[in-house]
């Protein structure tokens, strides 16, 4: 094994290091300059992590691909292939973006011979797009809280790349190495990513065409993205000024697959903000109704034939079963204690490359480390870091687990055959992912879980993912756990970011729900009316702010719908009534000018809206322990009474010292007057906050 493009003395203390690490290795070419393996140059090879699932035991299905060939994802894909533009697709979970985006690439790479990079901007689906985070191509830290300002974040970028050209010799894809970037979850990138990554390709690629010519296909769910009921209105990646640049075109996919059709009419109402008083009337009966029934037809199965079970004992039954098939939703708040149990009984474990301290001193080995231990986590897989089962618990499969060995399947794969794994002689499904079951008993290595719906028992054992670089595969990592998920832990955040299967058996309770969009969230997740029991949606339905106003808007326009059926429409921006037909134009102009200040009651400029907020700033007078807003500041430190006897001779509590250094120096009571800024989590609300980000990442 080499490591290639090191200069040589590093190059020979990392070579040295890792013949050392890994016996098996072929003996290192010291003499050839850094030249690239044939493997590095096989196109649409490079930056590629693996992840294969050890066999033993259960099989999970972790790459899950079963549409790449449908009828619905090849007509995008035609259009992919006729089109030289840059794709957006938008849908809510559910659409087939994913799949889409996956095929698109791999007919990029396959017919038109494209260096493709998989990327996404959530670890999850980064690996079941088989892809990397988008900040390994980018070469940005992954778990860093605070952005740069696009220039730093532009020097960051072309370091990376300077860095993968002269260091890593191409190992990894660079926005310069490779043509298309397949960008997925692109609604989770904050608009400075966006601004730096066009303007550094269009430097680095020397081309003036949006991301300097690099074919970018997309794909976003902006319901999904992480706002609540009083966020503000401008600021969003579709609000960038040349984003109909950067995407020419852009297509929503209305479809969510597998669902009830009239369960998905009304999904697309609740996203859009449409629903009416009889929608939800339909949503609760036809739910609660079917949901009940489904408990019923399962436990008459079971039980067919004790014809004698008297009356009494069949409706406790009954009541029974429908206690257990609805879980209550819990809220954010609640759930955060079980999300994070203090003492999980059931930890994932990461087995860690032997001697990665050694590899980490080269370069290229660092990258690779921090590439593959973030891409390792069980988060990253769908599964939990912390689980706490006990008997009894219910909980669910993330992974559908297969019937057979899994050799025929990675044959399969790694032949890059796209037809069904079942055409193939691939493994099949023996329990699908998101069914519900009740632990039974705990052993260390596998769990007895019971699933009623399938009236099977089986054992789970932990499942062994193994994460390496296609290119460096003696560093391995390890990641064990319970493909189990608990029922316990059904809160609307959680169930929208971290799982990947439909949801059965759970109540969506309106009360409950405290951010924007949960409700079309949520049920774009169910597939039946039996799989879910919806209560006290009209209370909730009733709030301000349930759904995303600004992503709401982009949306009736990208599917040419209007965005209300009045004449005249209200602005959220600028507070004013605006006539329909020409809202659009309206709100692009509105929410690239201004803003609206709560506090003054008016729109204020965009350009002078920083200025403008640091006057409603609150400060704390430490003499009198009043809060006083910035902008009446000096007229307060003139007129505070317990100031003002600060340096008076009947002021016992100032030492004589600084009351004679005060007059020495000159300084008058008035600047003695002590101020503290409050902390953000003192303050009301932070629009200071707020509007900051808008203005940033709107300049
Ligand atoms: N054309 C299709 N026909 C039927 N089912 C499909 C089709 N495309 C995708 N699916 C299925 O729909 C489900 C969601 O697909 P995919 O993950 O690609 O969508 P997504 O929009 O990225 O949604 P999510 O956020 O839920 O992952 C998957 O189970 C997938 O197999």
């Amino acid at each position: 094994m080499r490591i290639r493009g090191a200069n040589t003395s590093v190059q020979a203390t990392a070579l040295t290091t890792i013949m050392r690490w890994c016996n098996s290795v072929a003996a290192p070419d010291t003499t050839s300059e850094s030249q690239p393996t044939s493997t590095a140059l096989k196109r649409g090879t490079r930056g590629k992590i693996v992840r294969e699932v050890d066999p033993r035991g259960f099989f999970a299905d972790i790459h899950d691909w079963h549409h790449l060939a449908s009828p619905e994802t090849t007509s995008q894909v035609r259009v992919a292939l006729k089109t030289k533009d840059n794709m957006l697709f938008c849908g809510s979970q559910g659409t087939g973006k994913l799949t889409v985006l996956r095929a698109i690439g791999e007919a990029l790479r396959d017919e038109q011979g494209l260096e493709v990079a998989f990327t996404s901007f959530d670890p999850l689906r980064a690996h079941r797009l088989d892809g990397i985070l988008v900040h390994h191509l980018l070469g940005l830290r992954v778990n860093s809280d605070e952005l740069p300002v696009q220039e730093q974040l532009e020097g960051t970028l072309e370091r990376h790349v300077r860095l993968v050209s002269a260091v890593y010799e191409n190992a990894v894809h660079s926005i310069v190495t490779c043509d298309a970037i397949i960008l997925d979850s692109l609604h989770l990138a904050p608009c400075v990513i966006l601004r730096s990554l066009d303007a550094v390709c269009r430097r680095v690629r020397n081309n003036p065409e949006p991301f300097g010519g690099l074919r970018v296909i997309a794909s976003a769910d902006f319901w999904a993205m992480n706002v609540h009921p009083g966020s503000d209105t401008g600021g969003y990646l579709f609000q960038l000024p040349d984003w109909d640049r950067l995407f020419p075109k852009q297509l929503y996919l209305p479809t969510i697959y597998g669902q009830d059709k009239e369960l998905g009419r009304l999904t697309d109402a609740a996203l859009m903000g449409t629903l009416t008083n009889d929608d939800i009337a339909t949503l609760q009966t036809k739910s609660q109704h079917t949901m009940v029934d489904a408990a019923h037809a399962t436990r008459a199965q079971v039980h067919s034939g004790s014809a004698e079970e008297d009356d009494k004992k069949k409706q406790q039954q009954q009541r029974e079963d429908k206690r257990r098939m609805m879980t209550p939703m819990l809220d954010a708040s609640k759930g955060q204690f079980e999300i994070n149990p203090r003492f999980p009984k059931q930890p994932f474990t990461l087995h860690n490359p032997p001697k990665a301290v050694h590899i980490k001193r080269v370069e290229i080995g660092n990258f690779l480390i921090g590439m593959l231990y973030t891409s390792a986590f069980a988060e990253r897989y769908g599964m939990l870091g912390k689980l706490k089962l006990e008997v009894g618990n219910k909980a669910h499969l993330v992974f559908p687990l297969m019937k057979r060995a899994a050799s025929n399947y990675s044959k399969h794969k790694s032949a890059g055959s796209s037809s069904s794994p079942a055409a193939a002689g691939a493994p099949v499904v023996d329990i699908p992912a998101g069914v519900v079951g009740e632990v039974v008993r705990i052993h260390e290595h596998r769990i007895t879980m019971l699933f009623p719906s399938l009236q099977r028992t089986v054992d789970i054992p932990r499942v062994r993912v193994t994460t390496y670089h296609s290119e460096y595969p003696e560093l391995r990592y390890h990641t064990e756990q319970f493909p189990l998920y608990p029922r316990t832990m059904v809160m609307p955040r959680t169930i929208i970011r971290d799982q990947r299967c439909r949801l059965k058996g759970f109540m969506i309770d309106g009360r409950r729900m405290a951010d924007t969009n949960d409700l079309g969230n949520l049920l774009s997740k169910v597939q039946h009316w039996s799989d879910f029991q919806a209560i006290n949606i009209r209370d909730f339905w009733k709030l301000e702010g349930i759904v995303h106003e600004p992503t709401r808007i982009f949306y009736c326009k990208l599917r040419s719908l209007p965005v209300s059926r009045s004449s005249e429409l209200w602005c959220k921006n600028c507070k004013g009534h605006v006539a329909s037909k020409e809202f659009h134009e309206h709100w692009m102009q509105c929410i690239r000018s201004v803003r609206w200040c709560g506090e003054c009651d008016a729109t204020v400029p965009l350009s002078k809206l920083e200025a403008h907020m640091e006057k409603h700033q609150v400060v704390l007078c430490i003499d009198c322990g009043q809060a006083i807003e910035w902008k009446n500041w000096e007229a307060h430190r003139l007129a505070c009474g317990p100031m003002m006897r600060e340096l008076s001779s009947d002021n016992d509590f100032l030492p004589d010292v600084t009351r004679r250094i005060a007059v020495e120096l000159g300084l008058d009571k008035r600047d003695l007057h002590t101020v503290k800024q409050l902390t953000k989590s003192v303050l009301p609300k932070s629009k200071k906050e707020v509007y900051g980000r808008t203005m940033q990442s709107l300049h």
